[in-house]
């Protein structure tokens, strides 16, 4: 077998609600018992913390808060931190590192808000390996709506569901991504992504 200098990492992308975090549990899970241990990791900007910290502060949001600047600083190195760490514990440990969100999640946030060409949070990031499997699902932007106000955590605008999804498929590196529907049940996607995930590895 050919040596590998670190554990497969394979991303899951996505709009809120698209299924991301029940997919990349459920796909640890299944890769694990197969006998390919994987391990979850969540690479979120901090955004559940940031935004009702805002609000209790009597400001709309995170951006709001801190200033578009200084957010996006905040946001990036937050999810920096969690990639980083979510690495070390992959290569510690030796298993498939299934991550729930990676780098591309932040240049499309920061394409959607119009925080600039993202050059230097992509400099930033340029240590982080490409993954051996990208996959962005998606669903319709009122599916997704419906997803996030189900788990009743927070509430997601239409039309800012509708430009974000949009926003991946704009990124220079979108071209790499494998677009899966995730509309059907969570048992359909996993069907429809683990195939994926096999072949990937066994490349
Ligand atoms: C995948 C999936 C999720 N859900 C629910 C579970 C969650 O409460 C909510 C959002 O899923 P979640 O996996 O949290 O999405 P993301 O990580 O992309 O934001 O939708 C369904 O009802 N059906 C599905 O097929």
């Amino acid at each position: 077998m050919r040596r590998r200098r670190r554990p497969p990492v394979i991303a899951l992308l996505g709009v809120d609600g698209v299924g991301k975090t029940t997919q990349a549990r459920l796909l640890a899970r299944t890769l694990t018992a197969a006998g390919q241990p994987a391990s979850y990791f969540e690479n979120g900007g901090g955004r559940p913390l940031l935004d009702p910290l805002a609000r209790r502060l009597g400001r709309r949001d995170g951006p709001n808060l801190l200033g578009p600047r200084v957010h996006v600083a905040v946001e990036a190195t937050f999810r920096g931190l969690a990639i980083t760490r979510a690495l070390a514990l992959s290569r510690l440990t030796g298993r498939i590192a299934v991550m729930d969100r990676y780098t591309y999640c932040q240049y499309a946030v920061m394409r959607l808000r119009g925080d600039g060409d993202g050059r230097r949070v992509r400099a930033a990031y340029r240590r982080f390996p490409t993954p051996d499997l990208v996959v962005l699902f998606t669903v319709p932007a009122a599916l997704a709506q419906e997803r996030v106000e189900h788990r009743g955590r927070d509430h997601e605008d239409l039309d800012r569901l509708t430009a974000f999804a949009q926003a991946y498929r704009d990124l220079p590196e979108a071209a790499a991504f494998h677009e899966l529907p995730a509309s059907g049940t969570t048992d359909e996607v996993h069907a429809a992504l683990y195939p994926l995930v096999t072949a990937a590895l066994n490349r």
